[in-house]
């Protein structure tokens, strides 16, 4: 017979930061209610799409975040050969999503997004800031996987149709849509007192403002994009997901975008990718407090 051991489990950096990144994914698929976008209330303007899914597909995701953050200690400095394995590692991620999502693409975009972010992190325990962990992310998104297969994707298309900036800018670029939208609306809206649930809200919507979201062009077009960016500023002129005339505002731009099957994919990777940068920077995380 053994004794019960209650001695609890010491888990890895890397753990740790698949751990976060999974959170992240969990978190922003639960918040509700997002425009057009899958949640607790159901499917947005998704056929293919269910909360369930979105939990597997980030749970099955966990082994290639804990790699990713592994490969990061074994380089130990941003690198080509560092960039190549991430990119092996997310391409085998991408396999494990679509085997559990029996082929549905849930989280290409995250996979990207929140994959640079926790190779970054693991970089650098000792400088965990958003802006130093994107400006890591952008360093490593610069460099050319050879490898990187290049299909003519969703956002591929859209580029070349309307000469937009997806995924591999906004990553190049440091995540602007994170550090100069997301992450300062969170603050605000937070520090306003609106409640960690509308302050997630009022951040994607202040991510959805601006970003070029590719998913939202291929499926709607120009008029798709268009009215996910003003819909969004119009919740926040009117108070936020808080207010009463902002929460009007949100129920209207679901529908709206709904009825134009425009679903920001790319702005509710953008806030995952917001929530995990809060957390490492929140909680100091990265420094022996796991
Ligand atoms: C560099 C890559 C990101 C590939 O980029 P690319 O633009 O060529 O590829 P896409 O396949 O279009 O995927 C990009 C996904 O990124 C999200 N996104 C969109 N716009 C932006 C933006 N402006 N900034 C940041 N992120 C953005 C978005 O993901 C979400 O939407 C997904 C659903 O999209 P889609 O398949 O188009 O969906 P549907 O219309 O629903 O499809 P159907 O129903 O019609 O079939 C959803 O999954 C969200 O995640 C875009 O989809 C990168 O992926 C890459 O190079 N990967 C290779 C491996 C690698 O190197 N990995 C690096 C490890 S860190
Ligand atoms: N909640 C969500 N609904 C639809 N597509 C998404 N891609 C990432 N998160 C999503």
């Amino acid at each position: 017979m053994h004794a019960l051991n209650l001695q609890p489990k010491t888990i890895t950096l890397a753990e740790r930061l698949a751990d976060l990144a999974v959170d992240a994914l969990i978190d922003e698929a639960d918040l509700s209610p997002k425009p057009a976008l899958v949640d607790r209330r159901g499917n947005g303007a998704h056929t293919d799409l269910h909360l369930g899914l979105m939990h597997a597909s980030a749970l099955a995701l966990w082994p290639a975040f804990k790699e990713m953050a592994e490969a990061a200690l074994e380089f130990g400095e941003i690198c080509l050969p560092l960039r190549e394995a991430i990119g092996r590692i997310g391409r085998e991620g991408e396999q494990a999503m679509l085997a559990t999502t029996h082929g549905v693409n849930t989280h290409r975009g995250a996979i990207w997004a929140l994959g640079l972010l926790v190779t970054a992190a693991a970089l650098d325990t000792k400088s965990t800031s958003a802006g130093a962990v994107t400006l890591r992310a952008a360093r490593l998104a610069l460099l050319d996987d050879r490898y990187a297969p290049r299909p003519l994707s969703h956002g591929a298309q859209v580029a070349q149709r309307y000469g937009a900036r997806g995924a591999r800018e906004e990553a190049q670029l440091g995540f602007p849509s994170v550090v100069q939208r997301g992450l300062p609306q969170l603050k605000r809206s937070r520090a306003a007192g609106h409640g960690e649930q509308n302050a997630r809200l009022d951040a994607l919507l202040a991510i959805m403002t601006d970003l070029a979201d590719t998913c939202v062009l291929y499926r709607a077009g120009e008029q798709g994009l268009h009215a996910m960016q003003h819909g969004a500023q119009a919740v926040l002129d009117a108070g936020g997901s808080a207010s009463l005339t902002g929460r009007r505002r949100l129920h209207e731009l679901d529908q709206q975008l709904i009825a134009l099957n425009a679903s920001p994919g790319g702005a509710a990777d953008l806030l995952a990718a917001s929530l995990l940068l809060d957390r490492i920077e929140r909680a100091g995380i990265l420094q022996g407090a796991f």
